[in-house]
């Protein structure tokens, strides 16, 4: 059955089409991003979700999205997202981080204009008939100093654009290296030094807990009088209240939002404040921007849904359209590998420690961690996959190791994972044949060569003279045909392993009875 995507946002017309070329089956319903009840009535049955600002995607639409994958975002902000809930729940969250970045750079410059000489203002009033030119005197912009609040993707382009505008231009933002800042032109400098020398200060960071309130009632003082304050990133990242006295007193020459505390804003405390220049969350509405975005997420939700490439996620390692088909059958011995140490584990798990040898260790191996990670999990919870796994290992205290080496051994390739509790460590190693499939080669250092089966028994005993004769008559007694039977040994007369493939499930009462078999010291029966 084909996958289904649900567009529940103003997407551009173009992400349509393209899920139709991709064999994806597509339903175009804008409406249902602010309908939170008929959206959760239909959420279930879609494998994707694409979405811009409108559609909230809450734990309660996670809990009741049952067949979800994927949320793609067509645009930059996530906070419409409950990440945490998603993850929990293996859904991958995706966005789309650069394409709208010009459109929304140039709102805050269109709005820098605004401000300093009243065009919205002018503009009402000269179509109002009355002509004021005295009451409209504006700031030129060259010469003077604008303040960045954030100067990734989109805070770097509104540089550019300024210092075309012959302004000066400081940027206050903490993860901007001093190298990229000398490249970009601009200076870099802490907070207050910023509050106290710019004349337009434009924000453009994620509304976090660090950013929140971040021009407060105190930042305000600290700045020159006539300052004019643009917002073209997120809500709350400006006191609002705050910055309404300072408007009303002067002290604020102006401000341009785009964004606010509450959307849609219908009311908010800066309506018709002095020099209040306001839009309706617009930085990324523009035609280009939105056919941008649009055909990224529905190349991004398609590629994840037909291939297996997790391109520009949130809470996954990345995996590319290239790398995908190669990566698949490694993902798959990972996973195997994770499940069969995971089956044989009985107590606490305190440690995993994943070793890549040869080639493999050359490939995506935090991809192939994750996969490790879920098979490890999945015989004890429901549902787990390599977008949770990783979260849920560290939530458990669960310390996991990776380990990367050249080739060293018979095996051009290969991975071993071992598993530590209190109690023991327990490893076993395998590697992906010519033919794609993955092996198991070694299990507790010893060595053998079996392909995995969904039915399979795992003996260990003393290698003595004995055990495979009564042990192969109480499988036939018992009606259990062998598929595979595959042996490994310390050496002569010491541990010995039988790993079977069986063509159906192992009643329990047949694995006790192997298990009262003389020189036999354990039996599982694992399912793959
Ligand atoms: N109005 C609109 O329609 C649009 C708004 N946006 C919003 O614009 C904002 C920026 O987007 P991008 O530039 O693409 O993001 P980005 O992730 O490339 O850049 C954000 C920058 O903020 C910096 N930062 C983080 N915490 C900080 C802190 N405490 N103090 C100072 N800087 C801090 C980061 O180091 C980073 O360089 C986002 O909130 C995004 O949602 C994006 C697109 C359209
Ligand atoms: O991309 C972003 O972060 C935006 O804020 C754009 O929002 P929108 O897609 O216009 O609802």
């Amino acid at each position: 059955m084909a996958p289904r995507v649900l567009i529940s946002d103003q997407l551009s017309e173009a992400a349509i089409q393209i899920f139709k070329n991709r064999g994806i089956d597509v339903d175009f319903r804008p409406e249902l991003g602010k309908d939170k009840d008929a959206l959760l009535a239909v959420i279930g049955e879609y494998d994707g979700l694409a979405i811009r600002s409108a559609t909230k995607v809450t734990e309660k639409v996670i809990a009741a999205a049952t067949r979800l994958k994927v949320i793609g975002r067509a645009g930059i902000g996530v906070d419409n997202v409950d990440i945490p809930a998603a993850t929990a729940k293996g859904i991958i969250v995706m966005n789309t981080p650069f394409g709208n970045a010009i459109t929304t750079a140039e709102h805050a410059i269109a709005m820098m204009f605004s401000l300093a000489r009243q065009i919205p203002a002018a503009d009402a009033s000269t179509q109002a008939g009355k002509w004021e030119k005295s009451r409209f005197m504006g700031v030129e912009i060259t010469g003077k100093t604008l303040g960045l609040i954030g100067c990734g993707n989109i805070g770097s382009i509104v540089a550019d654009r300024a210092i075309g505008l012959k302004m000066k231009v400081l940027a206050f933002d903490p993860f901007l290296s001093a190298e990229r800042a000398r490249d970009l032109g601009v200076e870099k400098v802490e907070l207050d030094g910023l509050l106290a020398r710019a004349d337009f200060i434009t924000l453009h960071t994620p509304l976090t807990d660090k950013t929140r309130n971040i021009i407060s009632a105190d930042a305000l003082m600290k700045t020159k009088r006539g300052v004019y304050i643009i917002n073209c990133a997120r809500g709350g990242l400006v006191d609002e209240v705050a910055l309404r006295a300072a408007l009303d007193t002067g002290h604020v020459a102006g401000a341009g939002f785009d964004v606010f505390v509450e959307e849609p804003a219908k009311e908010n405390v800066l309506f018709g404040a002095p020099n209040m220049v306001c839009t309706p969350h617009l930085g990324a509405s523009t035609e280009e921007a939105q056919e941008n975005v649009a055909l990224q997420v529905a190349e991004q939700i398609s590629d994840y849904l037909m291939s297996g490439a997790v391109i520009n996620a949130l809470n996954m390692p990345s995996i590319s359209a290239e790398e995908a088909p190669r990566l698949t059958p490694f993902v798959r011995l990972a996973e195997q590998l994770g499940s069969f140490a995971g089956q044989l584990t009985e107590t606490g798990i305190r440690k995993i420690r994943i070793e890549y040898e040869g080639t493999i260790a050359d490939m995506n191996t935090r991809a192939l961690t994750a996969a490790a990670l879920t098979g490890v999990l999945t015989p004890v919870l429901q549902t787990v996959n390599m977008v949770s796994a990783p979260v849920i290992a560290r939530e458990r205290d669960i310390q996991v190791e990776e380990v990367r080496r050249g080739q060293m051994g018979a095996y051009e390739t290969y991975m071993r994972l071992t598993i530590v509790t209190d109690r023991q460590e327990r490893s076993v190693a395998g590697t992906v044949f010519a033919d794609g499939k993955p092996r198991i080669i070694q299990v507790k250092g010893i060595n053998m060569e079996a392909s995995f089966g969904p039915y399979m028994l795992y003996i260990t005993n003393e290698d003595k003279p004995g055990f495979i004769g009564k042990f192969g008559s109480l499988l036939g007694e018992a009606g259990i045909n062998i598929a595979t039977f595959n042996l490994g040994r310390t050496g002569p007369g010491g541990d010995a392993i039988a790993l079977l493939e069986v063509d159906g499930e192992v009643p329990a009462a047949t694995l006790t009875a192997i298990e009262s078999l003389p020189l036999v010291k354990q039996a599982k029966a694992l399912k793959f």
